[in-house]
């Protein structure tokens, strides 16, 4: 289905029209993770994970058989002002090795049987610096959204968001600060890995954009401050709750993506899971902001939706005990 929704007020009805969970599968799925030959909650979080994914998709034994892997890219404006340690022409060139299969996340999303699709989103065009201008105009930040949302397979049972976009962990600082307060020096960090001074500019530049747009509207936040990748991520992650997919989520930038989610409409992330803790100091802030807490911790800051990826696994073996195990009455086990 095309995106439901042309302007951000139209997107943000569409995202306060949201289906729920189906509690009828929750109970269910409740009822027969108690059956199971285990010690009651013996399987820890994986067995509220089964149940969750369970819930969000309407049966009480569910399988995950199609898992889609996005990864959005985008170019930032704020790149000149010397905020990554890496310079902007990456961006398009690691598109190129996602498409020739040479990235971390296409192997990640072969290990854990997904299909990966790659969307460059006007690299030749980055963003305006929002130190000096909105960083998109309406129609731009639109567009985005709308790319993210019509990229979601329908038919897909399981979605990682992720993102490639030289600079835009400041972008996402500057997103995550706007719509959950603090100041920049608390969500600045190192990205792709600046040295001390590069920080500082960074931590300058993001609190230059905070004075300049006084955003009060986590969707204006994402146009302004945000980019083109961070909003694709937003439109996909609310085009999968459309069709109750379960989401991981990954790493600092696209939590960001989602935390103006989560502003704009209370309860936009139920659908979704925290994949994976990243190395980037402030992703640790900004999950306790939207209320998660991550499966994984190993120490990754790469992104492509690589740390999700990872928890595919997780989930798949949560849900692979739930579905498949017998109960203590069908094996023959005393139940204590
Ligand atoms: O996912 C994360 O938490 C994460 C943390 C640090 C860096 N990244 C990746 O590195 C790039 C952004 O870093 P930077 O330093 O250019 O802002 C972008 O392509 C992200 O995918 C990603
Ligand atoms: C090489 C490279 C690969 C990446 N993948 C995601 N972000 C990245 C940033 C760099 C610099």
């Amino acid at each position: 289905m095309q995106a439901p929704f042309t302007t951000l007020s139209t997107f943000r009805d569409t995202l306060l029209k949201a289906p729920d969970a189906d509690q009828v599968a929750l109970a269910a799925a409740q009822d027969r993770n108690g059956q199971l030959t285990k010690p009651p909650g013996a399987l820890g979080r994986l067995e509220d994970l089964a149940i969750w994914y369970a819930s969000w998709r309407g049966t009480p034994r569910p399988t995950i058989d199609n898992p889609q892997v996005l990864i959005f890219a985008g170019n930032h404006g704020v790149c000149a002002q010397g905020v990554s340690a890496f310079p902007a022409e990456v961006t398009v060139q690691m598109v190129a090795n996602f498409q020739h299969g040479g990235a971390a996340i296409n192997q990640l999303s072969k290990a854990f049987g997904a299909k990966m699709d790659v969307y460059p989103l006007d690299l030749d065009t980055p963003t305006a610096d929002f130190t000096e201008h909105p960083a998109m105009s309406e129609d731009e930040c639109v567009s985005a959204l709308q790319t993210g949302w019509n990229a979601v397979d329908p038919e897909a049972d399981l979605l990682v968001t992720g993102e490639m976009g030289i600079g835009n962990t400041t972008a996402a600082a500057a997103v995550a600060a706007a719509v959950y307060g603090g100041d920049a020096a608390d969500w600045a960090g190192r990205g792709t890995g600046v040295d001390d001074a590069g920080l500082q500019r960074k931590t300058d530049v993001v609190a230059k954009g905070l004075a300049r747009h006084r955003v009060d509207d986590p969707l204006e936040a994402l146009r302004c401050l945000g980019g083109r990748e961070l909003a694709a991520m937003a439109g996909a992650i609310a085009a999968a709750r459309h069709y109750r997919i379960p989401v991981l989520l990954d790493g600092f930038i696209c939590c960001a993506a989602a935390g103006c989610l989560a502003k704009a409409a209370d309860g936009a992330l139920d659908h979704t899971v925290a994949g994976h803790l990243s190395a980037e100091g402030a992703h640790r802030r900004l999950l306790d902001a939207i209320g998660k807490e991550p499966l994984l911790s190993l120490g990754l800051r790469l992104g492509e939706g690589s740390g999700a990826a990872l928890a595919i696994g997780v989930l798949k073996g949560a849900v692979a005990c739930h579905s498949g195990m017998a109960t203590f009455a069908e094996a023959g086990v005393s139940d204590g």
